[in-house]
Parts: C-alpha cells; structure tokens; sequence
C-alpha cells in the first residue's frame, strides 16, 4: 500500500478524504493489530469527554440532564453505543434508539452492557421533532460515519428529516449524519457540536457549529508521520481535544 500525500497536510488541520479514512482505519487494524472493540471504546469515550466539556451536567436545565443518543448500522453506530455508557457514568441520563442492529457480538455485548446500566432503549422514535425537544436536552447523532455513501435509505431518511426539525442541540460524531464524508451537506443536519474522530475529514470544513472537537488519541506517532496527519498535541491525559 502506497502512503497517500495529503493535500492539506500542510495546514493547520489535515483534513481526509473517505478513501484516506478507511486505508487509516485499516492500518490501524491490520498492520498496527488493533482490535474494531479497543478502538471503539476509546473513540465512543472521547466523544462522552466532549459532550462533557462542551455541555457539562451543571450547564444543563435538568438533573440528570437527558441525552438521546441515535445509533446507526455501522461501527459510528456503536460509537454511540460506547458514548451513551461512559455519558450515563458522568452523571448524564441517556436514552438509545438504535432501530437497525447489526446481529454481531460486538454489538450485541454493547446493547447488553447499555441494557445492564438501566439505559432505556426506544422502540420507536417519536415523529414530532417537538417531542424529541421535550424528550431530552441534547442529541448525539452516531448514525453514519465515514463509510456512508449515496442517498439517505430508510428508515434514516426519515430520522434524518425529524431531527433536522428539532431546536435542541445536536452532537454528530465524525460526520454529520447525511452529509457527503468530503463535501458535507448545506440542507442537511447542522450540528452544534461535531467529535472528529481520528482525523477530521474533508466534510468537517462545512461545519458551522458552535463546536468542533477532535477524539479518538490512539494513533500511533509512525502511522500519524506516515500520513502526514498532522494531529494536534491533546493537552496533557486528556482524550478530546477543542478545535474550535
Ligand atoms: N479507525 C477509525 O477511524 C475508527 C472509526 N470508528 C467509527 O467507525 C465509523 C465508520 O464505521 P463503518 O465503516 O462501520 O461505517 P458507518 O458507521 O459510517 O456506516 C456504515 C453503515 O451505514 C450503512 N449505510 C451507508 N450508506 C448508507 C445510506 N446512504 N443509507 C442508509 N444506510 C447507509 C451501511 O450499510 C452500513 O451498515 C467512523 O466514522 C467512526 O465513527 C470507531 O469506531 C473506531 C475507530
Ligand atoms: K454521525
């Protein structure tokens, strides 16, 4: 496998394509020997980190402060699934709707470890965008990643169209859901907060949130030159890191 020259490897912020994310990725699980559970865990971590410094317990109206968190059929899905167990440690009260579940260990031992810490998983999603505003404080959208691809099938597509209609704020972890990986999606989701995982990717130069983190702090020096990555030094042991 050639290295891939970055464009931008040069800026601030190294910004990746959808193919360079999934050589990355794939590097990081054949060559470096990383199992798809170790790095979910610390990228689904990451992200319940930025929730709480973006959005901390105490900053929110309620106590416990509610979080729907929307699970997808891939691996950003299970990053939800991760995020929802770490945010429910940090005093934060989640509620999972994840209505397409990949029939996987991996995923099922997640579903069970959320079910084991009393987090309620939704049968249905309620239609009303208004009812999603009164469910909870704050979405965290872990529906597709950098492997989506096309036009928006069911039942996200209508997913996508309720929460494009909700006034509370939304966190998308490494892609807004919907959103082209590398030219992103001017009708689409507008997330308050965006987790970059890994690296940021070429889409995330749409983003007009509020908020822009960085997590996922496994990427080993050698893999980081060999792409010219680029990463931000996280301060100290923290797992997220602010972008802007
Ligand atoms: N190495 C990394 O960079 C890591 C990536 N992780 C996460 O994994 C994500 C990528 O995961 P995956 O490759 O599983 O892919 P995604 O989670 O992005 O999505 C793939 C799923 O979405 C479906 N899908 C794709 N396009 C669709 C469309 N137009 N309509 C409806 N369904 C569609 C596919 O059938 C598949 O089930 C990353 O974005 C990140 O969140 C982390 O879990 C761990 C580390
Ligand atoms: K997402």
């Amino acid at each position: 496998m050639g290295v891939i020259k970055l464009a931008s490897a040069f800026q601030a912020v190294v910004r990746i394509s959808q193919e360079e994310a999934q050589v990355v990725d794939q590097e990081l699980l054949n060559e470096y020997q990383f199992s798809v559970d170790q790095l979910m865990e610390l990228a689904g971590l990451s992200c319940a980190v930025a929730i709480g410094k973006v959005y901390p317990p105490t900053s929110m109206s309620r106590s416990p402060p509610t979080v729907l968190v929307i699970c997808g059929p891939g691996n950003n899905g299970g990053d939800g699934l991760v995020c929802a167990r770490h945010l429910k440690l940090f005093g934060y009260q989640p509620t999972i709707y994840y209505p397409k579940r990949p029939n996987k260990p991996l995923f099922t031992a997640l579903v069970t470890q959320c079910q084991k810490m009393d987090i309620p998983f939704l049968s249905d999603l309620p239609l009303e965008p208004m009812l999603i505003d009164e469910l909870c404080e704050l979405v965290v959208d872990a529906i597709f990643g950098f492997s989506f691809k096309g036009d928006v099938r069911e039942p996200f597509q209508s997913i996508l169209k309720v929460l494009g209609g909700v006034t509370v704020p939304i966190a998308s972890i490494d892609i807004p859901s919907g959103w082209d990986v590398e030219k992103g999606n001017a009708e689409g989701l507008q997330p308050d907060l965006l987790i970059s995982l890994t690296v940021p990717k070429k889409s995330a130069a749409h983003f007009t949130g509020r908020y822009h983190c960085l997590g996922g702090r496994f990427v080993p020096p050698a893999l980081e030159k060999k792409y010219q990555l680029n990463l931000p030094s996280y301060p100290d042991t923290e797992c997220a890191y602010h972008l802007q």
